[in-house]
């Protein structure tokens, strides 16, 4: 068994270029291998990472059957491979942003929402002795949602590319598909049904609950996830810096009413303050009107806490899967 860490990383695709930069604000460069076609790489900042160089949906595989232990996909891929039991979503990750939808062609001008496609789907049937066809790739999605809407009468396509043709080309009445922007179904002369956003997506940080999990191995997962939160935590919170001869009356209750912490009173009246990004400007304002000559806002590049929500997130599913 091997004694490293395995980290699936999109290696192509959507989700590449954000993945390789949310690592490396947490301190931590994906390199690969010699060169750049190697599928193998190491992560600069924590020792016994090996880094695999997958497509997303090969992520999801891997992380399933326990290969990977730690990696970055689509919710939309783990929910398709109906792989929620196998691997746990430890944090979504703000990229990757994108709907699973049920898009008709626009000339449907009566069918609005999937009641209304119910009826379609008896009328086709009724009129052409066949069922209604959807082109998707999202098949177990698919079937899931409409069963939860109670749409029966249809029958599924699998389409591996350039779904959104289907409708236009004979081959399918309708489609499930992702979408962004929105402008390849605009393209294809469709629309998404008004109940028919079947999943908002976006990239997560996502674990395997079946890789070998040895203590050593979480360990490398804990400083992993512990720089990644550190990271996240930094985002949000500012350092303030003011300078104030005399402790004002109401510092508790000021402090209090911005969610700020005194970190540290140094010399010469050098006070250092932490406070969430969104009320650092308010606090600075609050300072000076205690008599602070001057206040200055920094951001930080980590806030490392003795809780690791992250990791807590993995041990806990973790011990409830058994292992
Ligand atoms: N238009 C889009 N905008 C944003 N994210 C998207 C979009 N389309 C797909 N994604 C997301 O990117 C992920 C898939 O990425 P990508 O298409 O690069 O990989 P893949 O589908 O596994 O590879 P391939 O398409 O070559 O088979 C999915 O999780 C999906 O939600
Ligand atoms: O709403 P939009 O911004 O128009 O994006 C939607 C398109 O993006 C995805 O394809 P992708 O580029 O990933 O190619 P693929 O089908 O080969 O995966 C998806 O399959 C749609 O075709
Ligand atoms: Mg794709």
């Amino acid at each position: 068994m091997s004694d490293k860490l395995v980290l699936a990383v999109p290696s192509k695709g959507r989700l590449q270029e954000n993945a390789n930069a949310f690592f490396a604000r947490a301190g931590l460069t994906v390199t690969t291998g010699r060169g750049a076609r190697d599928y193998r790489g190491v992560l600069t900042g924590v020792e016994n990472v090996e880094v695999a160089f997958l497509s997303a949906s090969e992520i999801v595989k891997n992380l399933a059957s326990g290969a990977a232990h730690l990696g970055v996909t689509g919710e939309d891929l783990v929910r398709e491979a109906e792989a929620q039991s196998k691997v746990a979503l430890l944090t979504p990750l703000g990229f990757g942003h994108a709907n699973v939808v049920v898009a008709v062609p626009q000339a449907w001008i009566d069918v609005r929402n999937m009641f209304d496609l119910e009826d379609v789907a008896l009328s086709f049937r009724a009129r052409r002795g066949e069922r209604m066809r959807v082109a998707t790739k999202y098949v177990n999605t698919t079937r899931a949602f409409f069963r939860e809407m109670g749409v029966t009468d249809y029958h599924i396509v699998e389409s591996l590319g350039a779904t959104e043709g289907a409708p236009a080309a004979g081959q399918a009445e309708l489609i499930v598909d992702i979408t962004s922007t929105g402008a390849t179904l605009a393209a294809n002369g469709l629309k998404v049904l008004d109940d028919g956003v079947i999943l908002r997506s976006e990239a997560n940080l996502v674990a395997s609950l079946g890789a070998p999990w040895t203590p050593e191995l979480r360990e490398i997962a804990r400083k992993i996830l512990s720089r990644i939160a550190a990271e996240e935590e930094a985002r949000m919170t500012r350092e303030i810096v003011a300078v104030l001869d005399d402790e004002p009356p109401g510092l508790a209750d000021g402090m209090a009413a911005f969610g700020a912490k005194l970190r540290r009173r140094g010399g010469h009246g050098r006070a250092i303050f932490s406070a969430a990004k969104a009320q650092a400007p308010a606090l600075a304002d609050w300072l000076i009107g205690q008599g602070a000559e001057e206040v200055v806002v920094r951001p930080v590049d980590y806030v490392f806490t003795k809780v690791n929500p992250l990791y807590d997130r993995l041990v806990s599913r973790l011990d409830a899967a058994g292992r």
